[in-house]
């Protein structure tokens, strides 16, 4: 058994694909329109699905907001350079919530970005 996808409800589609392919890195996927259901569905990630863990941005056309509430957390990303890659993202546009540093309480090295909808991104830093 393996994780395939994480899903998000996101309130447009194309901003959210921008951020998690043009400003954090991740390749999209594929993608596929459901008429009948007046919603999208694309997955994006950082390698194919038969290997990788993927994120389903689900695109519902008539929704363009969501109250994401205090119950979701993040979704963690490891890194090589956590200050270079916070850097990269601040520079293409991508909002730093918290900057890298140990975690309260703890050791590990993370930061936070947030995505278009307000979901949190950690950043964790692999160790080499
Ligand atoms: C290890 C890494 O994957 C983490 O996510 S730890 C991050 C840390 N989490 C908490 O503090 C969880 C308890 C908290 N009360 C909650 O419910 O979120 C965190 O968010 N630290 C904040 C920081 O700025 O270090
Ligand atoms: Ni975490």
């Amino acid at each position: 058994m393996r994780i395939l996808h994480t899903m998000l409800r996101v309130g447009d589609l194309e901003k959210s694909l921008d951020f998690y392919t043009r400003v954090v890195g991740m390749t999209l996927l594929r993608r596929h329109d459901y008429p009948e259901g007046r919603f999208t569905l694309a997955f994006v990630g950082f390698g194919p699905e038969d290997t990788h863990p993927a994120l389903e941005l689900t695109h519902n056309w008539d929704t363009a907001k969501y109250e994401l509430g205090t119950a979701y957390g993040h979704i963690a990303l490891g890194v090589s350079d956590i200050h270079a890659t916070a850097n990269a993202i601040r520079q293409a546009g991508g909002k730093v919530i918290r900057e890298p540093g140990p975690m309260k309480h703890g050791t590990t090295v993370i930061a936070f970005v947030e995505d278009p909808d307000g979901y949190k991104v950690e950043l964790i830093q692999q160790k080499t």
